[in-house]
């Protein structure tokens, strides 16, 4: 019973199950839970040095089609990391001569979601927090380094950092992540279809979309 004039009180215990959609809860969406496992790099991954390709060709962050996208180069790593590169374009500002954060977010988001190949995993971004460190310039080198810290069933969490002009550079931008595994219709089923028709008539994509799932 609620008595007038005296204020409602929340008492109930905040659900942990509905957590990413509760914005007052704040449990610790991005550690990794008590049973979560090292990542294991998959048997077929691409070997430390060589370099992933575009997984789109329409993909603003890596695609080759996307005339103001960044470009993102990923390289595998050791173990289950990833280096990147992309360079800051005129087209990528926020304040003059500046990249825009969302862009660097954008990044990041790109990086870390590449490191699912070496776990032949299709993932897509379900959390992803970023720290804006230094203002990075256009006609920035930005490199970035991202790891797999631990997955725990469909999840997948990690973090990456992004320095500017090479590996030994100062640090910009840091973020961390969580990744949640998917089935190939979490796009057939709701990509627009006339995208879809067209990466299912492309043979490369396939090719792609089959090493997953020939390869769970
Ligand atoms: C011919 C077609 C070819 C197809 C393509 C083939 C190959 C493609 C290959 C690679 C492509 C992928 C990546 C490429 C690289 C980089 C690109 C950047 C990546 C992105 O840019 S990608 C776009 C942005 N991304 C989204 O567009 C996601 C929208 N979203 C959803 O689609 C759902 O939301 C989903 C699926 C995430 C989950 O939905 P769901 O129903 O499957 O699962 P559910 O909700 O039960 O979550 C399961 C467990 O994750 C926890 N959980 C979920 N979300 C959380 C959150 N935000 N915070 C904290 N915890 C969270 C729950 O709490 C639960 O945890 P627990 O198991 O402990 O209860």
């Amino acid at each position: 019973m609620v008595r007038p004039g005296r204020p409602r009180v929340r008492s109930a215990p905040v659900s942990t199950e509905n957590h990413h959609r509760d914005a007052h809860s704040a449990p610790p969406a991005l550690t990794p839970p008590p049973n979560a496992l090292p990542p294991v790099r998959h048997p077929d991954a691409p070997a430390p040095g060589e370099l992933l390709g575009s997984h789109y060709d329409d993909c603003f962050g890596c695609g080759g089609a996307q005339a103001h996208g960044l470009h993102l180069e990923a390289r595998a790593g050791d173990g289950v990391t990833i280096t990147a590169e992309f360079t800051v374009q005129a087209a990528h500002q926020g304040a003059p001569g500046l990249a825009h954060g969302g862009v660097l977010a954008t990044a990041l988001d790109e990086t870390l979601g590449s490191l699912n190949w070496l776990l032949r995993v299709i993932a897509v971004t379900g959390r992803l927090e970023t720290d804006f460190v230094r203002p990075v310039p256009v006609g920035t080198v930005l490199f970035l380094q991202a790891e797999i810290v631990a997955v725990a069933g469909r999840k997948i969490y990690s973090r990456a950092v992004g320095r500017i002009g090479g590996p030994e550079g100062p640090v910009a931008v840091r973020a961390q992540a969580l990744f949640i595994e998917v089935k190939v219709e979490h796009f057939t089923d709701n990509g627009r279809p006339e995208e879809i028709r067209a990466a299912m008539a492309d043979p490369d994509q396939i090719r792609r979309a089959r090493a997953f799932e020939v390869n769970p």
